[in-house]
C-alpha cells in the first residue's frame, strides 16, 4: 500500500499537467507520492474575498445587521483582545487562512478564570470573509460547527473569537498518519452530520463551499467540528425547490473543487458532497491503517465514496445519505472486530476507483481516470 495505494492510470498523463498542484493526479511515476493535504490552496477565478471599506451612507437594512449581530454575539473590545494575545503576539500564532491569522488568545471571563479561545484577526483583504463568517455563524448551532464567540468591529480591525480547538486541523493529524481507522470513520460521520445540518438544518441551506482537511478541526476528544465559513454561500430555503447560486469568484482547493463548478460557475449542495467524497479519498490514504479495515466496511465505504465523486451532481447522494452509510460502514468494521481477534484484514483484490471521464477545461479533451488500491 502506502507509495502505491492509489495508482493512477491516466493515458494521457502528461497532458495532464494542468493539474500540477494536485498530487493525485500528477505525479512523476505515476504514484500517490504526496497526500493530497499538501496541495496548495489555490485561487479560482481571480478569488472572491475582494472587499471594500465600509461606506458611511447605510441604507436601513445595513443598519439593522449589525444590531442583530450585536444581539446574537458578544462584541469586545480591541483592548480586550490585544491583551488576550499578548498585543497578536506571533508566537501566539496557531494557524492562518487566506487572509487572516489565527491566535491562541486567553480571555477572562466576568473576573473568573481564565479560559483558553481561537481570535482570527482579517487582513483588509477578508473582510468580506469576516461579513460572511459573523452572519452565518451567529445563526449555526450545532456540536459538529465552530462556535463562534464573539467579533470585535473596528474601522481597521475585524476579528472574530471562536471556541478552541485544541487539536487543531485534520490535515495536520492525517499528515502525522496517527490516527486510527475507526477515528477517521468517526471523524468522517462527524463531517457529515456538520454539513448535513448545514444543509438542510438552518433556515436556509449553507453551503460550506471550501471543505477540506484544513477546514475540520479536532476538539480536545478528537471530534471534528467545520470551521472556515469565509467562502460560504447561503441557498433557498430548506425543502423549497432547490436553488442554484451563481457565483463568478470563489475559492477553492483543486480536487475538492466540484467539477461541475469549474464547468459552469454554479453551486449546490452537491458540491460540498463532491469535496466530502475527496475527503473521504484522502482519509483513507495512509499506510498505518493497512491490514485494519473489514473488508465489508471498506466496501461500503468506497462505494460512498465513489458516488459522492461522480461526475454528475444529480447522481451524488445526499449528505445525510452519506451520513446513513457511514455509519453503516463503522458498525461494520465493530463488528467485525468483536469477532476477529487481533483485527488484522486482508482484502483479496485490487480495489479500482474509476472516476470516469474528466473533460479538461482548457484543452478540451477527455481523460479516464481511474485509482487503484491494492492493500
Ligand atoms: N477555533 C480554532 N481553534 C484552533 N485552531 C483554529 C481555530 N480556527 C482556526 N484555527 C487554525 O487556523 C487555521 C486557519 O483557520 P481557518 O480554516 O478558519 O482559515 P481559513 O478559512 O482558511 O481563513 P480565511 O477565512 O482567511 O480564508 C486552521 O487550519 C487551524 O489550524
Amino acid at each position: 500500500m502506502g507509495r502505491e495505494l492509489a495508482r493512477l492510470q491516466d493515458f494521457r498523463l502528461l497532458k495532464f499537467q494542468w493539474l500540477d498542484s494536485h498530487q493525485v493526479f500528477v505525479t512523476s511515476e505515476n504514484y500517490l507520492s504526496k497526500k493530497v493535504s499538501q496541495i496548495g490552496t489555490m485561487f479560482l477565478n481571480c478569488v472572491g474575498m475582494c472587499c471594500s471599506k465600509p461606506t458611511t451612507n447605510t441604507t436601513s437594512s445595513q443598519r439593522q445587521f449589525p444590531t442583530l449581530i450585536e444581539e446574537l454575539c458578544h462584541q469586545f473590545s480591541l483592548t480586550d483582545l490585544r491583551k488576550a494575545t499578548n498585543n497578536f503576539d506571533q508566537k501566539r500564532v496557531i494557524g492562518s487562512g487566506l487572509f487572516s491569522e489565527v491566535y491562541k488568545g486567553c480571555l477572562q471571563h466576568d473576573g473568573a478564570s481564565d479560559y483558553t479561545v481561537a481570535i482570527k484577526r482579517f487582513d483588509y483583504q477578508g473582510w468580506a470573509a469576516f461579513n460572511k463568517e459573523i452572519e452565518l455563524l451567529c445563526q449555526l448551532r450545532h456540536p459538529r460547527c465552530v462556535s463562534l464567540i464573539g467579533f470585535s468591529n473596528h474601522e481597521n480591525e475585524k476579528i472574530l473569537v471562536y471556541e478552541y480547538m485544541s487539536n487543531g486541523s485534520l490535515d495536520k493529524h492525517l499528515q502525522e498518519g496517527q490516527l486510527s481507522w475507526k477515528k477517521r470513520l468517526e471523524i468522517c460521520i462527524g463531517v457529515a452530520r456538520g454539513l448535513h445540518y448545514l444543509h438542510t438544518g438552518a433556515k436556509r441551506s449553507i453551503f460550506h463551499c471550501i471543505l477540506g482537511p484544513g477546514t475540520v478541526l479536532l476538539d480536545d476528544q478528537m471530534e471534528p467540528k467545520l470551521a472556515g465559513f469565509g467562502a460560504s454561500e447561503q441557498g433557498s430555503r430548506f425543502m423549497s425547490k432547490q436553488k442554484q447560486i451563481n457565483v463568478d469568484r470563489v475559492l477553492g482547493c483543486w480536487g475538492y473543487t466540484a467539477t461541475d463548478y469549474l464547468m459552469d460557475g454554479i453551486i449546490t449542495a452537491k458540491w460540498d458532497v463532491f469535496s466530502f467524497g475527496f475527503l473521504l479519498l484522502e482519509v483513507r490514504i495512509d499506510p498505518i491503517i493497512k491490514g485494519k479495515i473489514a473488508p465489508d466496511c471498506w466496501q461500503v465505504f468506497v462505494d460512498m465514496m465513489v458516488t459522492c465523486l461522480k461526475y454528475k451532481p444529480d447522481e451524488r447522494p445526499t449528505i445525510g445519505e452519506v451520513e446513513v452509510q457511514l455509519e453503516h460502514a463503522l458498525s461494520m468494521q465493530e463488528q467485525a472486530d468483536i469477532t476477529n481477534s487481533n483485527s488484522e484484514y486482508t482484502l483479496l483484490s485490487k480495489t479500482i476507483i474509476s472516476l470516469g471521464v474528466k473533460k479538461c477545461i482548457w484543452c478540451n479533451q477527455n481523460y479516464f481516470l481511474q485509482l487503484i488500491f491494492s492493500i
